[in-house]
């Protein structure tokens, strides 16, 4: 349980949020499975990306970790050994999904298992195409739920038109791609996060991309090469609301990913009236990032659909708790995927957000928030969900009395440390 105290003057300060998920994530397994040494710098050292991590050690690869650096031994993909244990994903959605396509490719049997609500989120839509690959996977459901066991085969490259808004999806099966004989081709419906194309080709594999599709020819044999993981502008956006919504703040978000699709959240606060900067912009890695200085501002409602849905999934829920605080209505659409992360996010929402008095309905594919109105205290449940949590903290800044958050645990699969950085503002 944790008491949250609203705050009585503005936010001001500078924060550099942690490392990228997304890429921490990919970073280690294309190191894992390159030659050579990389190193990882601003890794993100959250829960997620340590069960990444621990997987490729269990695999008998050199994995040295100091502090927010992380140095790989690659060997090549045909060095990797069979895990001795079963492979424990916890929460990860991103861990579970990419490494299915990986697994499905290398010449061994692996078990792999998670927590509850990772054991409820739907697989096959990988195992499927994987299926199509030749990919050998088995578990709940006919392979759809963890605990899922594969066996690594000879793979054969697929066109696959995907039928879900989905960057893991995508990302599983380029992947798979590196071990399947010919090219694997993936068409998405809407552009979605493309860190797995810019890296697998940083890592020298074969690919390219054109529009909504990306095509990768086998190649087993990966160049190891360093990365710097910029800061994560999913992280970020839990600060940045938090300018918006406390009068008289203003902070600034340094070396901040700016990859497109992922800015959709700066698109839609900025068309709600912030007042956000961008400088110190630069490219490392294919990838851009830079400084993002936020106030406090006035806001209006907007409406939120379509193709910039993908570029702020995972930032909905601070979005949702932004627009309690603009001026008349906002719509958020086509946002089905929600139901299905770490927790049904459209239900979350709006429980946690009607508990502190917001007018919020929830509908099939988003919800609609009819704002501005007054946040108040209450007992709040975080749905053991990092970003539900993370949303209910900021929430509490404007409340006016003591919220009451029922666990706080979860932040620490993305950002752990999200509170030190809270008080630092302060
Ligand atoms: O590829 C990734 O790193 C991610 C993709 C998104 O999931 P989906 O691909 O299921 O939309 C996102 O919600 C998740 O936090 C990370
Ligand atoms: C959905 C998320 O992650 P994952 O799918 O990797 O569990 C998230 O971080 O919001």
């Amino acid at each position: 349980m944790r008491t949250l105290h609203p705050v009585s003057k503005g936010l001001a300060g500078n924060i550099d949020v942690p490392g990228d998920k997304s890429i921490s994530h990919r970073a280690v397994m294309l190191a894992s499975l390159a030659n050579g040494t990389s190193r990882i710098d601003n890794f993100l050292d959250g829960e997620d990306c340590m069960a990444t991590l621990q997987a490729f050690r269990h695999m008998g690869v050199s994995i040295e970790k100091k502090g927010k650096q992380v140095i790989i031994e690659g060997k090549g993909a045909s060095h990797l050994q069979e895990p001795s244990v079963p492979l424990d994903f916890g929460n990860s959605g991103t861990t579970t999904r990419l490494m299915l396509g990986i697994l499905s490719g290398l010449p061994f049997f692996t078990t792999i298992f998670g927590d509850q609500s990772l054991s409820s989120r739907p697989m096959d839509r990988v195992v499927k195409p994987l299926r199509k690959m030749g990919a050998s996977i088995d578990g709940r459901g006919n392979g759809n739920y963890l605990p899922l066991s594969i066996r690594g085969k000879a793979l054969k490259g697929i066109e696959y038109k995907m039928p879900v808004k989905s960057a893991q999806v995508k990302s599983a099966l380029l992947l798979a791609g590196l071990f399947a004989d010919g090219e694997t081709t993936v068409k998405e419906m809407v552009k979605s996060r493309d860190h797995t194309e810019k890296m697998l080709k940083a890592f020298g594999a074969d690919i390219k991309t054109e529009g909504l599709a990306a095509t990768i020819t086998s190649k087993t044999q990966l160049k190891a090469t360093d990365i710097f993981v910029p800061g994560d502008i999913s992280s970020a956006a839990f600060f940045l609301a938090a300018a918006v919504i406390v009068p008289d703040s203003e902070i600034t978000l340094r070396k901040v990913g700016l990859n497109e699709t992922r800015t959709g959240i700066l698109d839609a606060l900025k068309q709600m009236g912030a007042d956000i900067e961008i400088h110190h912009e630069e490219e490392i890695g294919g990838e851009r990032l830079g400084d993002i200085t936020v106030r406090y501002s006035p806001l209006n409602g907007i409406t939120i659909e379509g193709e910039i849905i993908p570029r702020l999934i995972d930032e909905i829920p601070v979005l949702a708790l932004v627009a309690t605080q603009a001026e008349g209505k906002t719509v958020i659409r086509n946002a089905e995927e929600l139901k299905i992360k770490e927790t049904d996010r459209i239900l979350a929402v709006t429980d946690v957000l009607s508990t502190l008095g917001a007018k919020i309905e929830p509908t099939e594919d988003g919800m609609i928030i009819y704002g501005k109105t007054p946040l108040y205290g209450g007992k709040i449940k975080s749905y053991h969900d990092h970003r539900i949590a993370m949303m209910g903290v900021i929430a509490s800044l404007i409340a006016k009395d003591t919220v009451v958050l029922d666990d706080a645990s979860s932040i620490n699969i993305s950002y752990p440390e999200f509170f030190q950085h809270l008080q630092h503002i302060q």
